[in-house]
């Protein structure tokens, strides 16, 4: 019986204090199709003995049922659990799976290796410690092991492991490991990881997953599960207060609380804050939880803050501490990783949302795009689906953001196509840019700028064009 399961049966509550405590650990899966991911993620789950019986005896059934490999469970199964996603063979959408060992807890996201769904692999980049990069043996390195790095790098992931995957298939053979770690290896040379480690495994037969294997002695290094349950992770974590008012909540002429959750730092009650974009300032007088009012909050918390003055708050807006102010500005230089069939057009005007607030804007140049397969820096004029590139937007007003690599809730943003209301960009801003220095050396009048805002606002299926 494991130290955790003893304790479950004898002192729940302990139990439940050990595990609260525990570190947690964000875990990006990808590679390409087939590569093998929802094995492994399975393999992690059934070698940590974190499977319940039903879900064995069902697995059993559907894997004769559906006859996807020749063992006597398939443990993709396991993981691949939407119903049309079986029929199909492929995983469809981000799944999040949640285990625990004893040193840690885990969410594994696991996400598509299809190119036509690098959207949901970067949903699920965005918010992860670690990736774990599944590449077949067979095959070596592709095109999708590529563009997954390249957009796990963007996101701000620091540490990688790369799992070289089915050796059994390759006889465990030590030249084919290394020829892919060193392939690999010059690839990753310019992508901003910190930690590049890699484990030759098979998910299929349980090797170096989370049991040594001892078909490969020639590996001295560590199991995938060791290197999980010990790599120490590098969060890029700012300390400035941040809550973006998701909501006024004014149930009577007595309570005007804010409502959000906090996306970095800690608040205080008596703590000044400012609101932006007004600037206008005043103190914490409580902080309201769901479970009653607190002192203290710190990031990650859904809380609703009310302040000693009647300053004006909107939905929107930004509390922040007045020395900590973030950026504000219409104009940013940010990269973006396009998700729609429709190009990104410069100049077409698009819904920008920055947290909770909504502003109109478009893009004024692409600055380059990235091949993701030599990470060269490319001209464009537009973005197809599953492009990465480097744009400056223009903005119809102000909005407050940090610098991606300093937060990433309050750097990324996503593009919303106004007639469908369908998200068809994500983007991670890299700096604020002057107005001024942006292109506008206007020939209209501020009439016409300010009449075509207005007709492309009320008629934006007329297509109009901008003008500035
Ligand atoms: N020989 C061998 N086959 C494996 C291994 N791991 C996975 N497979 C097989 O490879 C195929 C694909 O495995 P999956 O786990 O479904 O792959 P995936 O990456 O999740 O695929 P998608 O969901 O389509 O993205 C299945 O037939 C597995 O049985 C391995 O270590 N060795």
């Amino acid at each position: 019986m494991s130290t955790s399961t003893a304790l479950i049966a004898s002192d729940i509550e302990a139990y439940l204090k050990v595990h609260e405590n525990k570190d947690m650990l964000r875990i990006l899966t990808c590679g390409s199709v087939d590569d093998g991911k929802s094995t492994l993620i399975g393999r992690l789950l059934f070698d940590s003995k974190m499977i319940f019986e039903d879900q064995m005896a069902a697995i059993e059934k559907d894997s004769k049922r559906f006859n996807t490999t020749d063992e006597a469970f398939d443990l993709a199964l396991l993981v691949d659990g939407l119903q049309s996603e079986r029929e199909q063979g492929i995983t469809i959408d981000v799944a999040y799976r949640y285990f625990a060992t004893e040193q840690r807890k885990f969410i594994i996201a696991d996400t598509p290796g299809h190119e036509q769904y690098t959207r949901n692999m970067a949903t699920g980049a965005s918010t992860c410690d670690l990736a774990i990069i599944l590449i077949d043996a067979r095959h070596g390195v592709q095109v999708q092991t590529r563009r997954h790095s390249y957009i796990c790098s963007l996101l701000g992931i620091k540490h990688v492991v790369v799992a070289i995957n089915k050796m059994d298939a390759v006889d465990y053979e030590q030249s084919v490991y290394q020829n892919i770690k060193k392939d690999y290896r010059e690839f990753a040379e310019d992508l901003s990881f910190e930690d590049v480690r890699f484990v030759p495994i098979s998910a299929l037969r349980g090797d170096n997953v989370v049991n040594e294997s001892d078909k490969m002695p020639w590996y001295p290094g560590s199991t995938l599960m060791k290197l999980l349950n010990t790599v120490s992770v590098t969060r890029a974590k700012s300390d400035a207060f941040r809550l973006q008012v998701q909501y006024v909540n004014r149930p009577n002429l007595d309570f005007r609380g804010f409502c959000g959750t906090i996306g970095a730092g800690d608040i205080r009650v008596g703590d000044t804050v400012a609101s932006l974009p007004s600037g206008k300032e005043s103190k914490v007088k409580s902080i309201v939880t769901f479970d009653g009012d607190i002192e203290k909050a710190s990031a990650g918390m859904a809380i609703t803050l009310t302040l000693e003055d009647e300053i004006d708050v909107s939905r929107g807006d930004m509390l922040v501490r007045p020395h900590q102010k973030p950026h504000s500005s219409s104009h940013f230089e940010a990269d973006v990783v396009w998700m729609t069939e429709e190009a990104l057009h410069v100049d077409r005007e698009y819904a920008i949302k920055v947290g909770s607030k909504s502003v109109f804007g478009h893009v004024e140049t692409v600055n380059y795009k990235v091949d993701v397969n030599t990470l060269e820096q490319q001209e464009a004029s537009q973005l197809n689906l599953n492009e990465i590139g480097n744009c400056h937007f223009a903005l119809t007003a102000a909005v407050q953001f940090d610098e991606y690599d300093v937060n990433r809730n309050t750097g990324a943003f996503i593009i919303i196509d106004r007639l469908t209301n369908v998200t068809v960009g994500a983007g991670m801003i890299r700096k604020p840019l002057d107005a001024k220095s942006s292109k506008s050396d206007s020939q209209y009048s501020a009439f016409e700028v300010e009449f075509n805002a207005l007709v492309r606002k009320h008629y934006p299926h007329w297509d109009a064009k901008v003008i500035r």
